[in-house]
């Protein structure tokens, strides 16, 4: 039933995550360590997501919240062991022993809700020891004793707004994906318990597993940098989040089942503002892809990986990227769609996430409203732009792409 065929095929079923007790415990002082530029107004990304939300649903595809399918999850007993196991491990500098066993103890307790809203959301101190309550809790702890009531036992997760990222459909599989950067990286497990647990998921019998959350670390691989262009092809972006070993692993698992029989990885500038491929190029067409006016097309490095012999893929260095990604589609030409405009405007635009659009069908994107000039020339170009307000939503630098995990999408 899950599959993901394209980037620009009709969209039918999508994960997104509303923001919600994640976002409101972002600071001036944790925001950098959590991948923030700023903090944000809540309950206008609320709005700003429920419009999200409503776009999509208008245009008939199925939203799925990740709280709400964490909670359904976390229903089972066997999830719950599965998640907490993974999360409360011992050897955390802050935790030990002790806490852990304290902690599994409240978060056992809780119903699904609000064990969902926490393992989003975080625990801190004085919630603890307000589950706690008059309850004996088997003795004191260290890690409980040096903390203060507003520190964290488990730090939110306010990146869980971008659902691309952590886990993403490649054709008939889904990549669990270890993430690289520390704040990110409990993410993982709870979709590691959403995939294994969820009677949604779980019964989907056929789909395949291509990278199993942090069995898989420290090969990294993220979301942003996996596009699904079809015809049997993968683009990866190789930057700050993606590594050559997770690459090679999730084209190593594609070829093995033959659900891919090429993967082109395009090497990437190592920068927070350009962290993954999906913030300097998004595919808007069966044709046509935007690209960040900051970089030259021709000057990008890129390497196609082929099924080689044994468990090694072969890899071949490019000539010219998007002459690479036409021949893989069967096109003549693929239309490379840049802003012409001054470097002040394409960086902001960019850092706006101008480039991060998210197709619902071929042609149609939805893009921030802020980028005026980008969305103009796609307009140009015959895309047609559905503008969502991203205010807030942006300020943890992520599109409408980063926000969005396809579950169920058509070949193109
Ligand atoms: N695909 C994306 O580009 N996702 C945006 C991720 C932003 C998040 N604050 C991060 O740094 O990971």
């Amino acid at each position: 039933m899950f599959h993901v065929n394209s980037e620009v095929g009709a969209l039918k079923q999508v994960v997104l995550h509303e923001p919600g007790l994640d976002l409101e415990r972002l600071t001036p002082g944790n925001k950098d360590e959590l991948l923030f530029d700023d903090v944000v107004w809540v309950s206008r990304a609320r709005e700003e997501h429920q419009a999200f939300q409503q776009l999509l649903r208008d245009r008939g595809v199925t939203v799925h919240l990740l709280r709400d399918l964490l909670a359904e999850t976390v229903k089972g007993e066997e999830a719950v062991v599965f998640v907490l196991d993974r999360i409360l491990d011992d050897r955390q500098p802050h935790l030990g022993a002790a806490l852990g066993r304290i902690t599994e103890r409240v978060l056992t307790a809780m119903g699904p809700d609000e064990l969902a809203t926490h393992l989003l959301g975080g625990l801190n101190k004085r919630e603890l020891v307000e589950a706690l309550g008059e309850r004996p809790h088997g003795g004191r702890s260290l890690g409980l004793d040096l903390l203060a009531d507003d520190d964290f036992i488990l730090p939110p997760l306010p990146n869980s707004l971008f659902t691309r990222d952590t886990s993403c459909w490649v054709y008939d599989g889904v990549s669990v994906n270890p993430m690289m950067k520390a704040g990110r990286k409990r993410e993982t497990v709870n979709y590691e318990t959403i995939y294994n647990f969820h009677p949604m998921f779980a019964e989907n019998g056929g789909a395949h597993r291509w990278i199993d959350g942090e069995a898989m670390a420290p090969a990294s691989i993220e979301g942003g940098d996996v596009e699904v262009i079809g015809n049997g092809t993968v683009v990866v972006g190789l930057g700050e989040r993606t590594t050559p070993a997770g690459v090679e692993i999730l084209a190593r698992c594609l070829f093995q089942a033959g659900s891919a029989r090429r993967v082109i990885a395009v090497e990437l500038p190592k920068a927070r503002a350009l962290m993954h491929l999906d913030t300097v190029m998004t595919m808007v067409d069966r044709d046509a892809f935007t690209l960040f006016a900051g970089l030259d097309r021709r000057a990008l490095r890129s390497w196609t990986l082929t099924p080689g012999t044994g468990q090694v893929p072969d890899v071949t260095e490019n000539k010219d990227f998007f002459a690479e990604i036409g021949a893989a589609l069967g096109l003549d030409t693929v239309r490379v769609l840049q802003t012409e405009q001054d470097s002040y405007r394409s960086e902001r635009e960019q850092w706006n996430d101008g480039c991060n659009l998210l197709a619902v069908a071929p042609g149609s994107v939805i893009a921030y409203e802020v980028n005026e000039n980008s969305n103009r020339m796609l307009e140009e170009n015959g895309i047609e732009v559905l503008r969502i307000r991203g205010d807030q939503l942006g300020r943890g630098r992520g599109g409408p792409r980063c926000m969005s995990c396809p579950v169920e999408r058509d070949a193109a």
